[in-house]
C-alpha cells in the first residue's frame, strides 16, 4: 500500500489488490471502533451502498469476528434508495446479506430506513430517530455544528463524484439545517432516495471514501487535487465537498481509481515512502 496526505486531516491510501484493500479497511474500522467504544462506550457507524459491502469481507473473518465488541456497534445508512428492503436496489439488503448477517451485531442496533412510507416521511422519521439517539449520546454530537457526530461514515463514490445520494449540482448539496433529506430526481435509478446532508457527513469523527475502477479516476482527481477556482472551474463535486470539520478523511483507492492523480505533486511525493 502507498499512502499520501494531500490535505490537512486527510489521507489517501492506494492498494495493489482488492484483498489488500479489504484487509486494510478491516484493520482501520477495527481501530476506529475500539477507540470509539473506549472513549464513548458506543460505536455509531453509517454504511452506504455500491461495492463497499464487498470490501467489508475481511471484517467478518478472524480475528475481527471474535475480538471486536460487536455489542457496542450501532448501524446506520448514509443513504438509502426508496425501494422495499428485499429489492435488489436496497442498500439495506446488500449490507444485510454481505455484512450484517455475518457478524454478531444486535438486530435492535440496526437503524435501517423505513421502506413503508413516502420518501419524505421516511427522511423525517430517520432524522427523528437520529435526534433521539443524539440526545442519549448513543451517537455523539459535534460541538462546533450541533450535528450528530458519527464515529465513522463509510462512503462510496459514483463516477460522477456523488457520495451518499448527494449528486452534482443538486440543491440537496445546499442544505445547512437538515440532517437527513430526500430527493425524487436522482440522475441514477431509482429516482427516490433518502440521504444524509453534507453538514452531517462533515461532522463525523472519521469518514472513509472507497473508490475502485478506472471509471472513478477522473472524479477522484477532481475531488482531491488542488484545483484553482477560475471562470471555467466546474461546480465542485460532492466528493470534493466532503471536508470533515474536526474529523479525519481517508480515501481507499485501487490503482485504477488513483490513475489520474498527479504523483509528481509535492504533497503526494512527500509521503511516498510511507
Ligand atoms: O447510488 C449509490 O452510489 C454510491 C456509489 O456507488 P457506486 O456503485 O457508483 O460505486 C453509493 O455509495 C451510495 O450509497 C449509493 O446509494
Amino acid at each position: 500500500m502507498a499512502a499520501y496526505e494531500p490535505k490537512k486531516n486527510s489521507e489517501i491510501r492506494i492498494f495493489e489488490s482488492s484483498d489488500e484493500m479489504a484487509t486494510d479497511l478491516a484493520e482501520y474500522i477495527s481501530q476506529v471502533s475500539e477507540i470509539s467504544v473506549k472513549e464513548r462506550g458506543y460505536f455509531a457507524i453509517a454504511l452506504s451502498g455500491g461495492p463497499l459491502v464487498s470490501f467489508l469481507r475481511k471484517l467478518c473473518e478472524a480475528p475481527y469476528n471474535k475480538t471486536l465488541d460487536w455489542s457496542k456497534w450501532y448501524i446506520f445508512w448514509s443513504d438509502e434508495r426508496a425501494v422495499a428492503k428485499n429489492h435488489a436496489d436496497s442498500n439495506y439488503k446488500s449490507m444485510k446479506e454481505g455484512f450484517l448477517s455475518k457478524v454478531p451485531i444486535l438486530s435492535s442496533h440496526v437503524y435501517s430506513i423505513n421502506d413503508n412510507a413516502t420518501v419524505e416521511d421516511a427522511a423525517t422519521d430517520y432524522e427523528f430517530v437520529i435526534r433521539q439517539l443524539v440526545k442519549v449520546r448513543t451517537i455523539g454530537v459535534s460541538e462546533s455544528t450541533d450535528c450528530p457526530k458519527f464515529d465513522l461514515i463509510l462512503l462510496g463514490m459514483g463516477s460522477d463524484g456523488h457520495v451518499a445520494s448527494l449528486f452534482p449540482k443538486h440543491q440537496a448539496l445546499e442544505l445547512k439545517d437538515d440532517w437527513v433529506t430526500y430527493i425524487t430526481d436522482s440522475p441514477q435509478p431509482p429516482p427516490e432516495r433518502i440521504t444524509f446532508t453534507l453538514p452531517v457527513i462533515n461532522s463525523a469523527s472519521n469518514i472513509a471514501i472507497l473508490a475502485t475502477g478506472v471509471d472513478k479516476a477522473t472524479a477522484v482527481h477532481l475531488a482531491v487535487s488542488d484545483c484553482r477556482d477560475g471562470p471555467d472551474t466546474p461546480a465542485p463535486l460532492p466528493a470534493r465537498m466532503v471536508q470533515p470539520t474536526n474529523g479525519k478523511l481517508v480515501w481507499f483507492l485501487d490503482n485504477a481509481a488513483a490513475s489520474s492523480l498527479d504523483m509528481s505533486d509535492g504533497a503526494y511525493q512527500q509521503h511516498r515512502e510511507y
